[in-house]
């Protein structure tokens, strides 16, 4: 054990700097405030605790520490930064308390925050982390995997969100519900991964065409969903006739890709009654020859 007789403040293992109050010059420092520095020697009495200090850190000293060991004759845990003797800046942790006896000192602890630092970085790196990971789930929770489109369950959230700001605001949304034609055919006559590609480039095909304000999603299958906010019927099938043209690029070897689809419009109208009404219209469109797009009756 070691014998406390002869311990001094140079065995502490915490910086300790004793200054006067007014113009904080130092009087006397120990053995690790100097290593913390790199110096030798800084009880020279002409160096003051500011000249430490980063210039940052020396105006927190006069406008925060100062008013309170003023006033409390104490401050405790302010994080400040160290210049040591290499330029190089080192976070460390500074608490004072003031000696009223006269001569008035001011008694300083600086502790290294280096690992309290690092500590605070790496779990702001871990909340970073974990952040984009959550955000990942969600994405990957709302969108169908192989178009990136919004799956069923994101498209309906969503579609019910429009459903309630139309209500009040009395404008017409339009739900376009489509269907790739005899798609079986494609999957039966080229392979699942040319269906599959097919369905991944509608998607990119659908991304391409509609407004930002629109939602687009793959509804199961090859059937796919656009909720339109503030479109009329008329504007629906315009724009769904456009689409069945623009699907026609679609082209593997001979067959020419082609789809139907069904609108149903309205603003005071449940998600469930809107959708059956656009699933009916598409199934018309198939009923009656396909490669067209059907309005609700
Ligand atoms: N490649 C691929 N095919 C899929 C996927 N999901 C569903 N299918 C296929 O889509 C086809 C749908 O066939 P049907 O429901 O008979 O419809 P259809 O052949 O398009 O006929 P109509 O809709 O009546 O014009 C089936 O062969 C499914 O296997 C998928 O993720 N990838």
């Amino acid at each position: 054990m070691m014998n406390l007789q002869r311990m001094s403040c140079h065995d502490f293992q915490c910086g300790l700097i004793v200054t006067d109050l007014v113009e904080r010059r130092i009087v006397f420092s120990n053995h690790y405030i100097e290593s913390l520095l790199g110096v030798s020697n800084i009880t020279d009495p002409l160096t003051r605790i500011d000249q430490l200090l980063s210039r940052a850190s020396t105006i927190i000293i006069e406008s925060y520490v100062m008013p309170i060991l003023i006033h409390e004759g104490h401050c405790e845990e302010v994080q400040v930064t160290i210049q040591n003797a290499k330029g190089d800046k080192v976070p460390a942790l500074l608490n004072a308390r003031v000696d009223s006896a006269e001569p008035i000192r001011v008694y300083w602890t600086i502790t290294s925050a280096v690992q309290r630092d690092q500590l605070y970085q790496e779990l702001v790196n871990l909340r970073n982390q974990l952040e984009q990971k959550a955000e990942r789930l969600e994405q990957l929770s709302q969108t169908d995997e192989l178009t990136g489109l919004l799956n069923r369950r994101e498209f309906v959230v969503r579609a019910n969100r429009c459903i309630k700001v139309s209500e009040r605001s009395k404008r017409q949304l339009s739900l376009l519900m489509f269907d790739i034609d005899h798609f079986k055919k494609v999957n039966d006559t080229y392979g699942h991964d040319v269906g599959d590609y097919v369905l991944n480039s509608l998607g990119l095909l659908l991304k391409a065409n509609c407004r930002e304000t629109d939602h687009v999603a793959r509804m199961g299958g090859e059937e796919f969903a656009i909720l339109m906010p503030d479109t009329t019927v008329d504007a629906a099938l315009i724009f769904a006739n456009r689409l069945l043209e623009l699907v026609c690029q679609i082209k593997i070897e001979n067959t020419v890709l082609t789809m139907s689809a069904g609108i149903a419009s309205g603003y005071d109208r449940e998600f469930d009654v809107l959708f059956k009404a656009a699933d009916i219209a598409l199934y018309q469109a198939k009923a009656s020859g396909r490669n067209k797009a059907v309005i609700e009756s």
